[in-house]
């Protein structure tokens, strides 16, 4: 059984190293937040790993900052999973404890597009905080960002389920990263400086070697959204990405209407 987690933008790579020595009965499951965006579209990271190697692959999200889980702090957590029950059930079996409460749900696609796209809002919940515009706009900026994950989501992949985004991978990481995630905390340091330190000066100095993965994954919706033609059905997604650049200023988060979508 393997186990993936690493910062997304280092798994094509690691599937290339891999690819020609998974031999046998293998089973993966994926903790990794985030997309590859390939010319024929965004490929999500359990599909990088099942179409590479050749195998399949689950996903395990949600609410989890991993320091809390370390000192076995209770959580819950969700196992998306396509196909067959039994091995989610073999996952949740092996992941779960008293203190990490762990459930299935055959939606694959939605619970990792819960997990990737809660990292953009995050950064868009850290310009707020930086900015110290209070609970109500970090509130407003949660709710719509919930909405714009939903609303992609089922326009990527249109068998995602509404029920996912009340599970542990749904609204719970949305909270729990948009209060703790360490995207909150760089977001919130870039906006204090009004954009002038550069997310990577501050990932290098606030990180230790660690990767944000909000950055990455606003740039990859962008591109997804550009595609499609879609941008200005996402304001949220797509003005974090902007922040994120330079182009606009950290106050933009609060300045466009929200589409009904
Ligand atoms: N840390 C958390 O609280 C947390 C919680 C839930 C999910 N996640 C997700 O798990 C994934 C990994 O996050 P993390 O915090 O464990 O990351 P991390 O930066 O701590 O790195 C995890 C592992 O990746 C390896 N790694 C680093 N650079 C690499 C490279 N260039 N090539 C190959 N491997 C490399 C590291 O050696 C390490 O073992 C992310 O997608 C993240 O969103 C993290
Ligand atoms: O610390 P962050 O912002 O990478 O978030 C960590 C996890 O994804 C929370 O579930």
């Amino acid at each position: 059984m393997l186990v993936f987690v690493t910062p997304h933008q280092f798994m094509d790579g690691i599937c290339k190293k891999l690819d020609g020595k998974i031999t046998g009965d293998v089973e993966a499951i994926s903790l990794v937040k985030g997309m590859e965006v390939k010319k024929e579209g965004p490929c999500m990271i359990s599909s990088l790993i099942s179409k590479q190697l050749g195998i399949n692959c689950c996903v395990l999200m949600g609410a989890n900052i991993a320091n809390e889980i370390a000192v076995e702090k209770f959580s819950e957590a969700t196992v998306g999973y396509r196909g067959s029950r039994e091995i989610a059930d073999t996952w949740v079996q092996l992941f779960s404890t008293p203190y990490f409460m762990v459930t299935p749900v055959h939606d694959v696609e939605g619970v990792e597009l819960c997990g990737t796209l809660k990292n953009v809002v995050a950064i868009a919940a850290g310009f707020v905080d930086g900015l110290e515009m209070g609970n109500n706009t970090k509130a407003a900026i949660m709710r719509i960002g919930l909405r714009e994950m939903k609303a992609l989501s089922k326009l990527l992949f249109p068998s995602v389920k509404d029920s996912t985004f009340f599970e542990s991978c749904g609204v719970a990481d949305v909270i729990t990263t948009c209060l703790g995630g360490r995207n909150r905390r760089v977001a919130e340091a870039f906006a204090k400086s009004r954009g002038k330190r550069s997310f990577d000066e501050l990932e290098a100095e606030m990180l230790q070697g660690q990767k944000l993965q909000g950055v990455s994954t606003a740039k990859e919706v962008y591109e997804v959204l550009k595609h499609c033609g879609w941008l200005e059905m996402f304001p949220l997604f797509s003005t974090v990405h902007q922040i994120c650049t330079g182009r606009l200023q950290p106050e933009a988060i609060v300045q466009y209407r929200e589409n009904k979508l």
